[in-house]
């Protein structure tokens, strides 16, 4: 194999320059790629056969480790295209990423880095040459669970700082990593690409809508890039605010509709101020459309709790059922926890189901014009069978 062979960069081929140690104690050898060091994770497994680069710049896996379980990763390198986090340079705060085969070097005329320097330049540790079809069954048997990878390309990995590193990560449970990944300052996206403070970040993705566009308001919780190309594309002008905005906030903009994004660990901690500004929204019957963080985010807002998923859902050929239409959509899902149907109020009724473990993806308010979906409508990767969720929100908008 060329780009990351061991011998041919001088490394000894017979010790292995990764390990991924997992909390009950499974101790897998391989490969090291990427950043050198120690890094500690919850490990979760991505069924997604194309989109590496996306599913490791989505700031919703901050906090984790992500085994791909496609074998062939990298192969077509990187780019600058393809990044989700909104502003490019910054971390999605993965921890590490583990992988089958070795990484090739990058073939396809998009390709502007290979993976090994991109995750280097990230900060991301990874592993190669795992069994990641064994791994992936331990995760679903024994479900999500704490990990650390350690990389030493000399294979001078310490078990012992592997495991004190593993002892002092706290897990997602209880965690708001919100903070971590969230914009900072209000910003606005619109035709000529970004407007980050500070920052002049290249690329004019986003398109002014034609006509008279709604004005929509979308909280960063750790969104990706695609959910504000779709806004836009669905005729939406949008400004971003930080997680922490108040209802107050919010609505001295005069929104037509406010978005609730994506983003990392456990809801219930990221409720605490996320809630009471959805609330004041509500109140004013303002148009909401939440996503994944954001759906459980408008759960928690009407008195719903979210429980820890037993291995969560990672993958791009997720099928969910909508009940209001009998129709199944294959989605895009990035989640490890979920809205406990049996804790919706009367006012909130269930409009999507996954068709893999029947757990809730969707609502909608009978008495105010919010809904919300627990899979990824943007895809990024994925398919876009539930693009019409965006129109949704637009139509919902226009009706008001
Ligand atoms: N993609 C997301 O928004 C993930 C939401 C939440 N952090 C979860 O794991 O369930």
């Amino acid at each position: 194999m060329t780009g990351q062979d061991a011998a041919s960069r001088g490394w000894d081929e017979t010790r292995p320059t990764a390990k991924l140690l997992l909390a009950d104690g499974t101790l897998i050898e391989g490969e090291g790629l990427g950043a050198e060091g120690v890094a500690a994770g919850e490990i979760c497994f991505n069924t997604a056969m194309t989109g590496y680069e996306e599913i490791l710049t989505d700031p919703s896996y901050a906090g984790q480790i992500i085994t791909f379980t496609f074998p062939h990763i990298g192969n077509v390198g990187v780019n600058d295209d393809d990044v989700e986090t909104v502003n490019i340079a910054a971390s999605s705060g993965v921890r590490g990423a583990v992988f089958a085969a070795d990484v090739t070097e990058p073939s396809n005329w998009r390709a502007t880095r290979d993976l090994d320097q991109w995750l280097k330049a990230k900060g991301i540790v990874a592993i190669t040459g795992v069994d990641t079809r064994a791994l992936t069954a331990l995760v679903r048997e024994n479900g999500a669970q704490n990990a650390v990878i350690g990389h030493a390309p000399d294979g001078e990995i310490d078990e012992a700082a592997l495991k004190s590193e593993l002892a002092q990560f706290a897990g997602l449970e209880g965690q708001d990593l919100v903070p971590l990944v969230a914009a900072t300052q209000r910003y606005g996206w619109d035709e000529g690409g970004w407007a980050w403070p500070g920052l002049d970040v290249p690329g004019a993705y986003g398109r002014r809508p034609e006509g008279s566009p709604k004005r929509v308001v979308a909280i960063d919780y750790g969104l990706k890039r695609n959910i504000l190309r779709m806004l836009t594309e669905a005729g939406c002008e949008v400004t971003v605010l930080p997680p922490t905005a108040t209802a107050e906030e919010v609505l001295a903009l005069d929104p037509d509709g406010v978005f609730l994004s994506n983003g990392p660990g456990d809801p219930a901690a990221t409720g605490v101020y996320a809630v009471p500004m959805i609330q004041g929204v509500l109140e004013k019957k303002v148009p909401t459309f939440g996503i994944c963080l954001g759906h459980q985010m408008l759960a928690l807002a009407v008195g719903a709790t979210t429980a820890k998923m037993h291995q969560g859902h990672h993958g791009a050929n997720h099928p969910v059922k909508d009940m209001i239409t009998g129709k199944v959509e294959i989605t895009s899902m990035n989640h490890g926890f979920a809205v406990d149907r049996a804790t919706l109020p009367d006012n909130a009724r269930e409009t999507h189901v996954s068709l893999f473990d029947g757990s809730n993806c969707g609502l909608e308010l009978t008495d105010r014009p919010a809904f919300s979906v627990q899979h990824h409508p943007e895809a990024s990767p994925g398919p876009q069978d539930s693009h019409y969720l965006f129109h949704r929100f637009v139509e919902m908008m226009g009706a008001r």
